[in-house]
């Protein structure tokens, strides 16, 4: 059963000319596109996107970078769509946790600037592709 979700390059990946990198995986893993767009982030629509993380003690910097440039927003199809991307990214820590062979662990080093973000559940990718894709 094919799946949707919500890939961003965040303002890192893009400053740093990644986005055809993380394109590129995402494909050759066989993922397809459903729609794409490079775009600044209003920080009530970042606010939204991290609600869950509003009480951490990183969520005002988290808020700053994330509005800081322009990031890429992908809606991203495929079977298991949701895991597969995840598993394209690594884990959160680029350096503790994300293994060689990830976005993250070949191309980030702090936890802060790790270069992409994707939905971690159905309900996340659902919830999420309606704030940056309403007319999807
Ligand atoms: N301890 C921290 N210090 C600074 N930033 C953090 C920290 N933990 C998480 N973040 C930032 O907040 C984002 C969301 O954290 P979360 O735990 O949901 O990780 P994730 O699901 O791997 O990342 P994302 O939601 O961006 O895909 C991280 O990707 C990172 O940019």
């Amino acid at each position: 059963m094919s799946e949707r979700t919500l890939v961003l390059v965040k303002p890192d990946g893009v400053k740093r000319g990644l986005v055809g990198e993380v394109i590129s995986r995402i494909e050759r893993k066989g993922l397809t596109l459903a729609a794409l767009e490079l775009r600044t982030v209003e920080r009530s629509v970042a606010e939204e996107h991290y609600a869950e993380h509003k009480e951490k003690p990183f969520f005002g910097e988290l808020l700053e970078f994330i509005t800081s440039g322009q990031v890429v927003a992908i809606a991203v199809d495929g079977p298991r769509a949701i895991a597969a991307f995840r598993q394209l990214a690594g884990g959160t820590d680029p350096v503790e946790k994300a293994t060689p062979g990830t976005l993250r662990g070949d191309f980030a080093l702090e936890t802060q600037f790790n270069l992409v973000h994707g939905s971690d559940s159905p309900e996340s990718a659902e919830r999420e592709l309606k704030l940056w894709f309403p007319d999807l």
